[in-house]
């Protein structure tokens, strides 16, 4: 793999075209060790098993919960579907985290976010046994990762900041010292990834942008990395970044594409940011897929340490 300094016009490849950050391709690789790892544990007599909850009928969230259910068969974790419907309560919701709790064959577990208005996303998160939040969501959780600012964590990270630590790292891509302007603050990207950035092991500096930010982009031109999770297409453009900077696109909006007539997802990225930035992960095929890899490894990681 490539060794890169961050955000420095070295990074960059001569045609000033960005290197691309492959997270479909490095999943891949990482689901082939994870399934090494649960054949390990099949051996003990471990099955690792994963639970997801399901609340409504949203398209979006019904494909990522397939999503999660195919990647388990891929690397031959159990699966387990909690699939409610819209209409479910909150006193559903937390029977079904109740049934999860108790259920051995469930070793770690997902609610899908987001919740159907009226659900209380709160309330749920702390309902979860924290030994087996699979996201990395529950307070407890959360909270080791404020309070654990030197120290391992052994606890599940977020799946998201995670798998972008883990794509950069792959990469040979250090933020030690760098600048770091994530955009947006919700709890599963961009308050959580700026926790894990300022661990001393990563040692970044974490601008966290948000929709009350004056001068967004002051902060991004001085940006080494770009975590880019604000939800709206196109917000980071290329004249507005720094050259060789490298630039995480997380976002997801739903758009009608004018010459096809037919829906898809955009990100949060600019495609003309490619011919400025050093390094870029595509949208799709860029932290998306390492999302999934990393519940995986959450999972696997847990079983692992329950049984030494
Ligand atoms: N409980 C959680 N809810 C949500 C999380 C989460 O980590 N935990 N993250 C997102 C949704 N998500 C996983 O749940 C997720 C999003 C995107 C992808 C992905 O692989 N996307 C593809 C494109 C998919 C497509 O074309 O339809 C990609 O980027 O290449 C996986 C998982 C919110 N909810």
């Amino acid at each position: 793999m490539p060794q890169g300094a961050v955000g420095t016009a070295e990074t960059a490849s001569p045609s000033g075209t960005a290197q691309i950050l492959d997270g479909k391709a490095t999943a891949a690789t990482i689901k082939a060790e994870l399934a090494v790892r649960v054949a390990a544990l099949r051996e003990r007599g471990v099955v690792p098993g994963l639970g997801t909850i399901l609340v409504g009928d949203d398209p979006g969230s019904h494909a990522y919960v397939g999503g999660k259910h195919r990647d388990c068969a891929e690397v031959g974790i159990a699966s387990i579907r909690e699939d409610l419907p819209g209409t479910a309560t909150q006193a559903d919701v937390e029977a079904a985290i109740d049934r999860l709790n108790a259920d051995p064959a469930c070793t770690g577990y997902i609610v899908q976010l987001p919740l159907p208005r009226g659900v209380d996303v709160n309330a749920v998160l702390e309902r979860i046994d924290p030994r087996k939040d699979a996201d990395g969501l529950h307070p407890t959780n959360l909270g080791r990762l404020v309070l654990r600012v030197n120290e391992p964590i052994d606890t599940p990270l977020p799946c998201t900041p995670r798998g972008i630590l883990e794509l950069l790292g792959r990469y040979g891509l250090s933020v030690n010292g760098a600048n770091v302007v994530v955009l947006g603050r919700g709890t599963t990207v961009g308050r959580s990834i700026g926790l894990l950035l300022t661990r001393r092991e990563h040692n970044a500096t974490v601008t966290l942008t948000h929709t009350g930010t004056r001068d967004l982009l002051a902060h991004l031109r001085e940006a080494d990395v770009i975590v880019a999770a604000a939800g709206v297409p196109g917000i980071v453009r290329a004249e507005d970044i720094k050259p060789g900077a490298i630039v995480l696109d997380v976002g997801v909006s739903r758009t009608v594409d004018e010459a096809t007539g037919r829906a898809r997802l955009v990100g949060d990225v600019d495609p003309g940011v490619r011919e400025v930035a050093g390094w870029i992960s595509p949208n799709p095929g860029g932290v998306g897929p390492m999302t999934r890899a990393m519940l995986l490894a959450n999972v696997v990681d847990t079983a692992e340490a329950a049984v030494g």
